[in-house]
This record gives structure tokens, sequence and C-alpha cells, in this order.
């Protein structure tokens, strides 16, 4: 027995224990133990399993979730710059690659521990012959270093054309109906197709580094323990037993370590998402938008703009703007087009903050205000009115309950905004489908859903983005009236390109290349501005006050 166990070199202490506690390495006690411990793997491989999904289920839940609400906390002028097509698939797709990356990091770890455990086994049996494999795998990492480097400069490369493809995606979708109409949605596909190519590719290169590593891995394990036994052989002379035991764990060792370097290589392939995920977690939060802590609960007297001046980059976008707006008045901006109509708009619902001057509501600068609590009062009307592929309640009252209350109010608004008839003649009635994006109806149908949508949420002001001006010049009289009756109930700001929609607004400013050039009434307007009666003569209408007198209401 002492025999035997010198065959196992510094290890031999083990048998020589296992008799001491009373349990001798018998044949029975032997198969018992490896039966025990095979059992116990099995449990402890469900565990880890189980334990796995769990996590990585809870660790996309994580990052899709921080993301998420990093993405409504982001500023709305770093949004505009921002690429649809990256939003998207680092929201789906990369959060799968990511989870990959953390698998392939973790086995990579795992098969680590594995690897030091039997190297220091096999440097216990016998030190020299493992000092040379050692050495031997050291020099093999050199190769696989090279391949690690090309699997990671082909993963950013994935993530890249990942993100372009998503972008061409979201358009063709979103512009699906001009792209069939003009027949460019073969060669707009072509785009989409040139990047599903591309992404095969790179997913080839990532292959071929792949199999050669998969492929390395016997051949340069046996010829480095070929080469150690040699050497042993020749300048050691070493006994044949210790070599064979040293051989079985350095065997395993090296098995575990490209099995180490086949997970950090996946690793490795997924690492362009994580990269990709950190980059845009960490700009998701340096453009948070500041938010004061003043709360709005609604206006109770006047928005004033205190000399506020915008820039776009290095462009002045607009200059010194002053005016004051009382509660329930309704405002016109008009001017030509690129005049910044639409940035002060975003500016007086609190989208983007003037790098100079103030937005005073009731007295509170937007630097201080709560910025969420001042759009819940916002209502947003705009040329496109963006619906939702959902039922016609859904999208008027945003998934309200279907309470008795909110029916009724459902109803209320519906007949407010003229779209009550409309809709209960439909066969599905409030719960009629819009489909994409309102396809379903038409363009006055769904300014007037828009609407309505506008009045459910009951607000304060409302926004309206040329809002009728997609329409036919019937329709627009018939929603514009609608309007006029919201007239003295709610703080309007209408973007108007068409000046007969805006005879009976309270104010009109006129923005000249980013500056007030006049502000009034209409008619005060046509007493005071050159530009005004120009416009108004350019399209049509009559100059002369008269005119106008008998139709202001
Ligand atoms: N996100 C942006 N980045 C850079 N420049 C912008 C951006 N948005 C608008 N601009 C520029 O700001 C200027 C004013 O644009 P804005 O949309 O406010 O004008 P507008 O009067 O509403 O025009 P339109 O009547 O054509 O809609 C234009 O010169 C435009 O090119």
């Amino acid at each position: 027995m002492d025999n035997d166990n010198d065959d196992l070199g510094r290890l031999s202490f083990l048998p020589d224990f296992f008799e001491q506690i009373g349990f001798p390495l018998n044949l029975i006690n032997v198969l018992l133990i490896i039966l025990a411990f095979f059992i116990l793997k099995g449990v402890i491989t469900f565990i880890e399993s189980y334990l796995k999904v769990l996590y990585q289920q809870l660790f996309m839940r994580d990052i899709r979730i921080t993301n998420i609400k990093l993405l409504n906390t982001y500023s709305f002028k770093s949004f505009l710059k921002s690429d649809p097509g990256r939003i998207q698939n680092t929201l789906s797709a990369e959060v799968g690659r990511v989870n990959m990356a953390y698998k392939s990091y973790f086995r990579a770890i795992e098969y680590g521990v594995l690897v030091l455990v039997y190297v220091i086994l096999a440097f216990t049996a016998n030190a020299e012959f493992a000092l040379i494999v050692a050495i031997g795998g050291t020099i093999s990492n050199f190769l696989f270093k090279w391949l690690f480097k090309r699997t990671k400069f082909f993963s950013k490369k994935y993530t890249l054309i990942a993100h372009r493809f998503q972008g061409f995606l979201i358009q063709h979708v979103a512009i699906y109906k001009y792209l069939k109409a003009t027949g460019y949605n073969k060669s707009y596909g072509g785009k989409l197709i040139d990047q599903i190519d591309e992404l095969e590719e790179v997913q080839k290169k990532l292959g071929i580094v792949d199999s050669t590593l998969k492929a390395l891995r016997e051949p340069i394990t046996i010829m480095i323990v070929v080469i150690a036994i040699l050497i042993q052989v020749k300048y050691f002379n070493p006994d044949i037993g210790l070599i064979i035991l040293s051989l079985l764990f350095l065997y395993r060792a090296m098995t575990f370590l490209m099995s180490l370097q086949e997970h950090w290589n996946k690793f490795l392939a997924s690492s362009g998402a994580l990269d990709n995920l950190k980059d845009f977690t960490k700009q998701l939060r340096l453009k948070k938008e500041k938010n004061g802590d003043k709360r709005f609960d609604r206006l109770k007297k006047e928005m004033k703009l205190d000399n506020v001046t915008f820039h776009y980059d290095s462009h002045i976008i607009l200059k010194n703007i002053n005016f004051e707006i009382f509660k329930n008045e309704s405002v016109a901006i008009i001017g030509e087009s690129g005049s910044g109509k639409t940035t002060l708009i975003n500016i007086l619902a609190g989208l983007i903050i003037p790098e100079r001057g103030e937005l005073y509501i009731d007295g509170v600068s937007t630097r201080d205000l709560d910025l969420y609590s001042y759009r819940k009062r916002i209502g947003y009307i705009s040329q496109e009115a963006p619906m939702f592929n959902d039922s016609i309640y859904n999208n008027v009252t945003l998934w309200a309950t279907k309470s008795s209350d909110n029916l009724e109010k459902f109803n209320m608004v519906l007949k407010q905004a003229e779209i009550f008839d409309f809709v209960y003649t439909l066969e599905n009635k409030e719960n009629e489908f819009l489909g994409n994006n309102g396809i379903n109806i038409s363009g006055g149908q769904r300014q007037r859903l828009s609407i309505a949508r506008e009045l459910f949420k009951d607000v304060d002001f409302l926004f309206m983005d040329e809002a009728t001006s997609a329409l036919d010049g019937e329709t627009e009289r018939a929603i514009q009236s609608n309007i006029d009756q919201l007239k003295g109930k709610y703080t309007i700001f209408m973007i108007a390109h068409r000046l007969a929609t805006i005879i009976n607004a309270d104010k009109i400013i006129l923005l000249k290349d980013g500056e007030i050039e006049a502000i009034g009434s209409f008619l005060e307007l046509l007493d005071i501005s050159e530009s005004f009666r120009e416009m108004i003569s350019l399209q049509g209408m009559s100059i002369e006050k008269e005119n106008y007198i008998n139709k202001l209401k």
C-alpha cells in the first residue's frame, strides 16, 4: 500500500487520510464516492442552471428598465441628435448580446478556477514537468491574443452595422406608404439587404476566428504536453508513474485552459455590445434633463419670456425674445419657414431650456420647475397627429380603465371634438382598431381624435403645431371652428401658416430670422406691420381692417 501511494508523489497523504478517518479507499468505497459525487454534481448542475436563467432574466430586465427610465429623462435637445436605430437596437437585440457576454465571462472565470486547481495539483505532483507545460501554455497565449483582438474588432463592427440595420428598418416601417407608393421600397429594401449581407459577413469572420480557436485547442494541448514529456525524459529522468499522474492533471488543466480561451473569445465576440451599452447608458446619464423641484399645479396667471436666446451648435435660432401671455389667452406664432416657430414652441413646452434668458411660469423659471408636472398640463396637437396601433378608446384615453366615469368623459370629449357620431357608426365602436399610426382612418378623423385625446387629458395649455394645415379646406374650417370653441378655456399656442385660421387669436407673434418682428392682435398687426400685410396679401386676403371687424368673435 505504501509503495502504491508513492506513485502519487506528494499527494500520497490523501489515501492515508481516508484510512485514518475509517474510510479506506477499497473498490466498493471508491465506487460509492464516485456515485455520491455524480449525484451531488447533478443537484448542483440543476441549481446552477436554474439560478443562471433567473439571474439572466433579472439582469436583462434591469438593463432594459434602467435604460428606458434614463431615456425618459434624456434631454430633448440631445434626443434630436440621437440615432433611433441605436436606441432600438441597444434596448432589444444588444441586451441579448450583453447577456451572452456576461454568460461567457463567468464561464471563462469558472474555467480559470479549474485551471488553477489542476495546475496546483500538477505542481504538487511534479513541479518540473508542470513548469515546462506552464511555459508552453503561456507561449500559446500569444497566438490566442491575436485571435482575441480580431474577435473584439469584429464584435464592435457587428454592433455598428446592427444599429444601422435597425435604423433603416424603423424608417422602412414608418414611411412604408411613401416607399410603396413611389416604388422606392425596392431600392430602399436593397439598403436593408446590404446591411443584412454586411452583418452576415462579419458573423462569418467571427465564425472563422472562433473555429480556428476550437481547431487549435487539442493539437496545441497535445503538442505542449508531448514536448514537456520529451524534455522530462531527456533531461530529468523522472519516475514514469509521476509523469503519468501529472500528465493527467495537466491534460485536464490544458483542456480547461483552452475552454477558458474559447469562452473568453465568446465574451469578446459579444463585447462590442457591452461597450456600446456602457457608452449608451453613460450618454443618457450625461445628457439627463435638469429638472427643478418646484411642482406645477395649474397656471394661475401668466407666462413670460424674458430675453430668451437659443442656439443649435453655433447657429443662433432665437434672439432676445420677450413677451407675456396671460392665462387662457390664445397666441398664434407666425413667420417664414425656418424663422424659429417650432423652436419657440419647444421652449414654451419646456422641451428645451434656453441657454440665455428665462421662461417664467407664474413667476417660476423653467430651470427651477419640475418639468414633468408642467408637461402633464400640456396638450400637444401636431400636424402628424400620432396614433397608436390600438383601439380608439385607448388612443383617446391612453389606456385609462374603462370605468363608467372614464367612458362618460371619453364620450364627452368625442362630442367636443365632433367625432362622436363617426366613432359610434363603426362596427366595433370605441373598440375599433386604428392600425399602425392610424392608417385606417382619414387625416381629419385622426386630427379630431388627437384633439379629443388632449381634452380627455385635462390640460391647461394646448400647443398646436400646424394642427390643421394637412387637411382639406372644408375639414380645416370645421376643425378650426372646433378649436375656436376652446378659446378662452385653455391657454393656446398655435403655429399657423394659413393666416385665415388666426384672425381670432388674442395675440399674434410674427417671427423673422429668430427675432420678434411684431406682436399684437390681427387688427393691430394690420396697422403696425408691413411684413404682416404682405403675408396677408400673398395669401389672397384683404388688408382692409373693415373686412375683418365683423368676423372677429
Ligand atoms: N435639431 C436641430 N439641430 C440644428 N438645427 C435645427 C434643429 N431644429 C431646427 N433647426 C434649425 O433651426 C431653425 C429654426 O427651425 P424651426 O423648426 O424652429 O423653424 P420653423 O419656423 O418652425 O420652420 P417651419 O415653418 O419650416 O417648420 C432652422 O434654421 C432649422 O434648420
